[in-house]
């Protein structure tokens, strides 16, 4: 599918790294390095603009080498772009590890997963079909 985008950082579009992948890798657009200390967050701009068509949704997810390595994650995971958004993507990361992290210009911070969704109209009810789970949840199955 084609989707519009502006590009204003100085990097090149996101791409996927291999033929096959759900997400394409975000970088960082900043003017100078940012150090994200342990336990901090922070917005971190893209440069892009995109025009999802009606009907899909951008997700914003984390990087697991990013993760499993320095404890780099996103907040919100995973941040939701609308549809209607026309804004800046941003990425808000946080710094999960005990160590500074630092960001440069051009990082590979996130991931995009560009995603269909529904779009519900409610029908309101006084009862809801019965099941055999029922209410059972929370590590329900198994029980005794
Ligand atoms: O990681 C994210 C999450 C959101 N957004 C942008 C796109 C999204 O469409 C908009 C609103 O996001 P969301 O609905 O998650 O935030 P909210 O706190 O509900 O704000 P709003 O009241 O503006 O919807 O912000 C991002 O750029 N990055
Ligand atoms: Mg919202």
């Amino acid at each position: 599918m084609e989707i519009k985008i502006v590009n204003k950082s100085q990097h090149p579009l996101p791409q996927y790294e291999t033929a096959h992948a759900a997400g394409m890798d975000l970088r960082a657009s900043i003017t100078e390095e940012i150090i994200l200390k342990p336990l901090q967050r922070l917005l971190i701009p893209t440069g892009l603009y995109i025009e999802l068509p009606i009907g899909f949704e951008a997700q914003i997810r984390p990087r697991s080498g990013l993760a499993f390595k320095y404890g780099i994650s996103i907040v919100n995971a995973p941040g939701t772009i609308d549809a209607d958004y026309r804004g800046e993507l941003k990425v808000l990361l946080v710094n999960l590890s005990d160590t500074d992290f630092t960001i440069n210009d051009g990082d590979r911070v996130a991931q995009m997963v560009v995603a269909k969704h529904e779009t519900v109209i409610w029908q309101p009810v006084d009862e809801l079909t019965e099941t055999a789970r029922g209410e059972g949840g929370y590590g329900h199955t198994g029980k005794k």
